[in-house]
């Protein structure tokens, strides 16, 4: 997948780390079914306070906006974090006996922490690219993942989470979002930016967001 012409940069600079993250055990045990429902139970708690976080993240983005087209995207990510991939998260908890404000109330994992915590200081510390670049690796890996496994034949068990983010509204959200940051780099740093004196530092940011996931799949396998 490539969503955009600045992604595909990124995600290379990211080296092996893309490759750790987007084929990661426990994305192999979604895959084949061999993901212990307990790990899947215990992500997706962890995963609903990390959601939390991220809508917050994209709605700091709208501050750090230039355009009214910017405020738009951000607004329409927000709002589909909000009414849309937390409900995956809230149905499937539900239908395990999670309640809502258990996931609420639930503890931050370390990972969880680092993560959300990074995120949101790269928009406080930086300008809208910074903020762009830590959050491309959740938006786009998932895209990615989601779109192997659907076509993959994958095993019935983990067939929701599978659709939801191989699926039409969750590609389409991607290849926005890729667009939205196309623009942006173009709007800031010009038609050469990757010879930007912030390119490497954007660089940067989206390669640790990406060993931040590597990390997050870590945890989501110790329960
Ligand atoms: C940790 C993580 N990364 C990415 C996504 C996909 N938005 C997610 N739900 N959680």
């Amino acid at each position: 997948m490539t969503y955009g012409s600045t992604f595909p940069v990124w995600r290379a600079a990211a080296g092996d780390h893309w490759h750790a993250y987007t084929h990661h055990a426990f994305v192999e045990g979604l895959r084949d079914g061999t993901l212990p429902r307990e790990s899947f139970l215990h992500y997706l708690v962890q995963d609903y306070l990390y959601l939390v976080h991220f809508a917050r993240a994209w709605a700091l983005a709208m501050t750090k906006a230039e355009t009214l087209e910017e405020m738009r995207h951000c607004a329409a990510t927000t709002q589909a974090l909000i009414d849309d991939e937390l409900r995956l998260h809230t149905r499937i908890c539900a239908e395990a006996g999670i309640s809502e404000s258990t996931l609420q109330s639930a503890e931050e994992r370390p990972a969880t922490l680092a993560y959300t915590r990074y995120v949101l200081d790269a928009g406080h510390a930086g300008g809208f690219l910074d903020l762009m670049a830590a959050l491309a690796p959740c938006v786009m890996g998932y895209g990615e993942i989601g779109a192997r496994l659907l076509a993959s034949d994958p095993a019935p068990d983990y067939a929701d989470w599978i659709e939801t983010y191989g699926g039409g509204d969750y590609q389409v959200l991607c290849s926005r979002v890729g667009t939205l940051i196309d623009e942006a780099v173009r709007l800031r740093l010009g038609e050469g930016a990757e010879a930007s004196p912030s390119w490497p530092r954007l660089c940067q940011r989206f390669t640790t967001a990406t060993r931040l996931e590597v990390g997050f799949w870590d945890m989501g396998l110790d329960p």
